[in-house]
């Protein structure tokens, strides 16, 4: 018997093991030898055909499974994926499978029938049967029945041990069938305890110390409780002790709370949770064409757009709902957990237990606890990131994508997948519903729905008649004429800013850049100050004390695509010039400009920088709605789907440069960010107003922006994209070719320009090879070609056409990067 195994390999094949021992059954996971390593693969065949070309067939070590592991409609998106996005179904496989913490588990080995009989037969007759083992081996093999003999399982280290007996002697005894043999994961159990701290409010207040007082006012500042690993992580300084003493004062109690579940505070700050609203007119009507579907099943797919804050969270949960009143599951992607944890929170007070998170921040045990908590059927309602998609849910009715149009849900390694869009087909093979959310869609979504495909759901008001923001634009080139000097913030704004701070109300301003000065700039010769490794401008973090990210003193210039750090060069590194200077303001110095204009404002800041994990935006989140912060400045973080009340300015500083990045979608980038930070203005009771400084006040999507018109964006673009032939209006592939030798890269590109050339392309359009945005990134050289199609289908036969070809001159397939459907360019 042999078996055919998808291997997590870059190589676009299943590779052939002899089975040895115990069959598997298609869809198991087996560990195999390959190059000299182990690896874990997925079967997919299992047949008798001996491979005829003279390869040594290896046997199979181990398998891990005795049932298939994913169910049948995940091994089809398996496919598709490999298939549409030219990718090995091995590493599709890979990612779909996050168990790779199981394969430290260990085997449990009991008795089995033939095993009684043998040891039986032993205790009458003696040990008289013949056998190749040696008489110690076959004392232990009894040994070993009877140890197990009581019927209880043993570890395998348990049977050592007791008996002496080796792996090769048991898996002997299995292969006899006189034992079985199973793999069991270390489950712990997946609704774990775990220990918060709850600050117990109406406590008085006796003289602190230094260290009781950090902890009283962490707590204070992330909604009065906290899980203690978090503490412990917030504040490393702060000796375990001292939560201990504020304990027996009184002032802090403990509680135990099964994991994910601490976080029911977030989200409500006074607030409603989304499932505590009777939905409006408008939501009414969204959930009725949602659940309609669902009751009549199949596969359907909607785009759900909703302008902000017109409550699209309350549709969410109301659909979501429905599915577990239908005794099915749903789903939920969001785009970062980590960046709004408001909505895992209101899902988690709505759902309870019946919540399952997948985000990046667990561990691959976690991970693995998670996942199988879904396969089981124990979290009917999952919230997670892109890869999420691949969970193993029981009968899965729903599936909701938030933020439709995010980038991230676009994985930008192999296999290069959209999570959106594999959405919509695991809706296909689920029989399920499918509703992608936005209020500013993607164009592909848009266009979907426009032909037809997609049933299009609006909801074109925000709750309770909540007015749109009014958006001003402050045209920077006459800011600049009529003051005669550069600035970072319009007198307009900070006109505005002044008076909003002087109502008590919330304003904040986004600066998409981190950092203090993204470029240096060289006087003499005009040379930027370059990353080592990349093609790219390092950028200036000015110190500040207790600032770690900076990781050691003088090496202020750091790379935001490769991490490399330096000093700021006294000389220009290209020509020696002393003149250097520094250029474009990132959120850092943006925060220092506010504070030096308010000094009386209290200022905070949101970008990575200052939000590194998921309990730094949950404190940074509390202390806005508190009131703490009155004036919030950062990067597109402070975009994303946040529903402060006191929020009622919103500044836009240099997000227009954007426009002319050498990328079809710069337009629509701009035009969500703007929409998007926009939509953060007004939510509460009090009008919203959005200032937005430009330097291009004409540019339609500027333009468009600034009067909440998405469908006239939409129509204005889609015109562009039909005359240009790019998506939604063609299909793209991106390829690059990449190597740390610069010839190779440029060498290689040019064979498989010459063999795009020669092969009579049907219907394909091949554009380069040139070198890429950035033709250098982490030491890496980079060229690449675009392709262009009308049909899907000629790109794909043509990329395999490619790789084939690739394979004939030597081209390492790792050296290859092919990107279907890429979302940018660079
Ligand atoms: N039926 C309702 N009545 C009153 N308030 C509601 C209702 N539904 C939702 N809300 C409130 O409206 C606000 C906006 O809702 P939500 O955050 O879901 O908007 P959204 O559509 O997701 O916006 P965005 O796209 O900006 O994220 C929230 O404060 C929410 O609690
Ligand atoms: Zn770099």
């Amino acid at each position: 018997m042999f078996c055919d195994v998808a291997l997590p390999v870059p190589l676009d094949q299943a590779f052939t093991y002899a089975v040895d021992g115990v069959t598997p059954v298609v869809g198991a996971r087996v560990l195999v030898p390959f190059s000299g390593q182990r690896l874990m693969g997925v079967v997919l065949r299992v047949h008798e055909d001996a491979p005829t070309d003279g390869f040594e067939i290896k046997p199979v070590q181990q398998v891990l499974d005795d049932a298939a592991l994913l169910p049948d409609e995940l091994m089809k998106l398996a496919q598709w994926i490999a298939s549409y996005y030219v990718a090995p179904l091995g590493e599709v496989l890979r990612g779909m499978l996050p168990l790779a913490a199981e394969v430290k588990r260990h085997f449990v080995y009991s008795i089995a029938e033939a095993g009684r009989k043998v040891l039986y037969e032993g205790a009458a007759k003696g040990s008289s049967r013949r056998s190749k083992l040696s008489p110690e081996e076959q004392n232990r093999e009894y040994a070993v029945l009877n140890y197990l003999e009581g019927g209880e399982q043993a570890k395998m280290s348990a049977l050592r041990s007791a008996t002496g007996a080796n792996k090769s002697l048991l898996e002997g005894m299995v292969r006899k069938k006189w034992l079985t043999r199973e793999a069991v994961a270390e489950e712990r159990d997946a609704r774990r305890l775990e220990k918060v701290a709850v600050l117990v409010t109406d406590a008085r207040l006796p003289k602190l110390n230094e260290n009781q007082t950090a902890i009283l006012a962490e707590l204070a500042a992330v909604g009065g409780r906290m899980r203690i690993r978090d503490l412990r992580q917030t504040l490393p300084a702060v000796p375990e002790s001292t939560l201990g003493t504020l304990v027996k004062r009184g002032l802090v109690k403990i509680e135990e709370v099964a994991e994910n579940f601490h976080m029911g505070g977030v989200g409500a700050h006074g607030k409603k949770h989304a499932h505590e609203h009777a939905l409006n007119e408008a939501q009414m009507e969204a959930l009725g064409t949602i659940a309609a579907a669902m009751t009549k099943g199949g596969f359907a797919p909607h785009l759900l757009y909703g302008v902000t804050g017109s409550g699209k969270t309350t549709v969410y949960f109301a659909a979501m709902q429905r599915a577990l009143e239908a005794g099915k599951s749903a789903l939920l992607l969001v785009p970062e957990i980590g960046l709004t944890p408001a909505m895992t929170g209101q899902m988690v007070a709505a759902f309870g237990s019946e919540v399952a998170l997948l985000h990046s921040q667990l561990t691959p045990d976690e991970r693995a606890e998670q996942w199988h908590r879904i396969r089981r059927g124990e979290a009917r309602i999952v919230v997670g990131t892109r890869s999420a998609v691949f969970a193993p849910m029981v009968n899965l009715g729903l599936i909701i994508v938030d933020e439709e149009h995010d980038s991230s849900y676009k994985q930008e390694e192999t296999p290069r997948y959209h999570g959106r869009d594999v959405a919509v087909m695991r809706a296909k093979f689920n029989d399920a519903t499918v509703v992608l959310g936005s209020a500013t869609p993607s164009l592909e979504s848009w266009a979907n729905a426009e032909k037809g495909r997609y049933v299009r759901v609006e909801m074109r008001q925000r709750v309770a008649d909540r007015p749109l923001p009014a958006v001003e634009l402050v045209d920077m080139r006459m800011e600049f004429k009529e003051t005669g000097q550069e600035q970072i913030f319009s007198r307009r704004l900070i006109e505005e800013t002044q008076a909003t701070l002087d109502r008590g109300e919330q304003a904040i301003i986004l600066l998409n850049r981190r950092g203090y000065s993204f470029v240096v700039m060289c006087r003499s010769c005009g040379d930027k100050v370059e990353c080592e490794n990349c093609a790219i401008s390092m950028t200036y973090h000015k110190p500040v004390s207790g600032n770690d990210a900076i990781a050691q003193p003088g090496q202020r210039l750091e790379c935001h695509y490769c991490g490399f750090r330096r000093g700021v060069p006294k000389v220009c590194p290209k020509c020696g010039s002393e003149h250097l200077y520094f250029l474009g303001a990132g959120s850092q110095q943006g925060e220092e400009r506010l504070q030096e204009i308010f000094p009386a404002a209290r200022i905070g800041r949101m970008d990575r920088d200052t939000v590194r994990g998921r309990s730094d935006m949950e404190r940074l989140l509390s202390r806005l709605h508190a009131g703490e912060i009155n004036l919030l400045v950062g990067t597109q973080m402070i975009a994303k789907g946040h529903d402060i009340h006191g929020v009622t300015l919103v500044g836009v500083v240099g997000a227009d440069f954007a426009l002319g990045l050498p990328d079809f979608r710069a337009a629509e980038r701009v035009f969500q960010l703007l929409t998007q930070v926009s939509g953060r203005a007004g939510r509460g009771d009090l009008r919203g107003k959005v200032l937005v400084q430009t330097y291009h006040p004409d540019h339609y999507a500027i333009q468009f922006a600034s009067q909440h018109d998405y469908p006239g964006f939409v129509g204005k673009e889609m015109n562009y994209r039909r005359w240009m032939h790019y998506p939604p209006n063609a299909v793209l592939a991106n390829v690059v070719i990449q190597s740390e030798r610069l010839e190779e890269a440029t060498g290689w590109s040019s064979t498989l320009g010459r063999w795009f050339q020669q092969t009579r392309l049907d219907k394909v359009r091949v554009l380069g090879p040139a070198a890429a945005p950035i033709v250098r990134l982490k030491r890496i050289y980079r060229y690449h070609f675009v392709l262009k199609a009308e049909q899907r289908q000629a790109l794909g036969t043509t990329l395999r056409a490619m790789l084939a070809f690739a394979e004939t001159q030597g081209i390492p397939r790792r050296s290859l990067v092919v990107d279907v459907d890429p979302v940018h360019l660079m």
